[in-house]
């Protein structure tokens, strides 16, 4: 190798936690041109003294909107990607809910296409199950599989006819790749703007119950059964589908779920101490302190999987709307390490390693990808993580266009101060490198 040459380096004394190989120990890590290397390989790196920070490989957010095409005054795939990489991702799945709706095999290839040229992140387009997210006809899931989708997603709608869900399910067993379900009972979840329960009714809010989500999990796991398909729920949130999935888990179904940190860290107490404010409404809705106990268990169990952040940003001006107008959704890209820190690391309800499984082999496991981890000839795709950073969360920083977060002011412990991507870095001490 060259001297000066950027692309060698040298990370000294990084605490290196890797799901992939079930590793977390101290050591040298080696770039060269891109790649991880041998020891004897790297003459002339430029080093890097790392002592004090983690080194964690390929973090994975299997659930992101980045509104690219048609909304992009939210966000698009350029300002997206930066907060992916400020957010210490090297990859992510970005949801189909655009404008157009991602239903077509040229859509996910220009997203893959418009990803590499941006290289912040690896993008991994969902497509949508049916046409236009109608849920009246399906899509033509092969032929995006054939062009890169990697699952398949209505989200922002449930899939409600159980016969398109059957042959969707179907189809994703020949594929091998997900359908990935937002379930909701549109009728009973109808008009609810957040958690239905005590405090729904102090607020005078309408409330949408735990079973708008449980009942369509269950059917689910019922159609997964039924089909042999690969069922995955986006953002876990009721008991009932706790009970739905272990019951799935039990039958040796190829069921799997993801929980969103914002389900993990606030509850719909957070509603009422925001005063009205739209930046604590999502779908589905922060629930009670004992349905959030329940998440955090069923992570330390092993029942959930996969922690990802439905990372949903809005306009400004849609967000200062009425509790009731306003739209559903949280920008959680930025927050995502340090918030999961804050639930299970300062808890100390679980080890780093066994928590960033949930951001790197999780994931990995249920799309059917194949890193294997900081082996020689890996791609250099790895985040430098100050575990002692405390910081304040303000979402007029943030890189995404999104600035609603509940997080506002929270103080957070454990940021990732660097991103590299195929061995170049795409964040810095905080900036992202364009
Ligand atoms: N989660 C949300 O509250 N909003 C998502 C839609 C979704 O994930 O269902 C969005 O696209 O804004
Ligand atoms: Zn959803
Ligand atoms: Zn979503």
């Amino acid at each position: 190798m060259t001297n000066k040459d950027e692309t060698c380096w040298q990370i000294q004394n990084v605490r290196v936690i890797d799901p992939f190989r079930g590793i977390d120990s101290v050591e040298d890590v080696f770039v060269v041109n891109g790649h991880i290397a041998e020891r004897t390989e790297a003459a002339g790196c430029q080093v890097i003294n790392a002592r004090g920070l983690w080194l964690v490989p390929r973090l994975t957010d299997m659930h992101v909107h980045f509104r690219d095409p048609g909304l992009e005054y939210k966000e698009d795939l350029f300002s997206g990607s930066q907060a992916a990489a400020a957010g210490g991702f090297t990859v992510v799945c970005t949801m189909p809910n655009t404008r157009p709706v991602v239903d077509i095999p040229s859509l996910i290839h220009w997203q893959i296409t418009r990803g590499k040229e941006i290289g912040l992140v690896h993008i991994l387009p969902i497509g949508a199950i049916s046409k236009g997210q109608q849920g009246l006809e399906l899509a033509d899931l092969y032929q995006m599989a054939e062009a890169g989708a990697v699952g398949f997603s209505d989200d922002g709608h449930p899939l409600v006819d159980s016969r398109i869900m059957r042959a969707a399910l179907s189809y994703s067993r020949t594929l091998g790749r997900p359908i990935i379900q937002h379930a909701e009972d549109p009728l009973l979840a109808a008009g609810g703007v957040m958690h239905e329960g005590s405090i729904s009714h102090q607020l005078g809010l309408a409330g949408a119950p735990d079973e708008a989500e449980s009942v369509m999990v269950w059917r689910d796991v019922e159609l997964a059964g039924l089909t042999g398909g690969i069922l995955h729920v986006a953002h876990i949130s009721s008991p009932g589908s706790l009970e739905a999935l272990d019951y799935a888990k039990r039958r040796g179904l190829r069921v799997s779920a993801e929980v969103a940190p914002h389900h993990l860290f606030l509850t719909d107490e957070a509603v009422r101490e925001w005063n009205y404010n739209p930046v604590t409404k999502v779908n589905p809705p922060l629930r009670p302190d004992t349905t959030r106990q329940l998440l955090i268990q069923a992570v330390i169990k092993g029942l959930i999987t996969v922690i990802a952040s439905d990372h949903a940003p809005h306009h400004e001006d849609e967000k200062n709307q009425s509790y009731k107008d306003a739209p559903f959704g949280i920008s959680g890209l930025e927050t995502f390490v340090g918030t999961i820190f804050r639930v299970f690391l300062d808890a100390g309800l679980l080890d780093p390693l066994h928590l960033f499984r949930l951001i790197t082999v999780g994931p990995q496991e249920v799309l059917g990808l194949d890193y294997p981890g900081l082996i020689p000839g890996a791609s250099a795709d790895f985040t430098l993580i100050d575990p002692q950073m405390t910081w304040t969360v303000d979402g007029q920083q943030f890189y995404s266009r999104g600035k609603n977060t509940p997080l506002q002011g929270t103080k957070l412990k454990g940021r990732p101060i660097a991103t590299m991507l195929e061995g170049r870095f795409t964040m810095r001490d905080q900036e992202v490198l364009v």
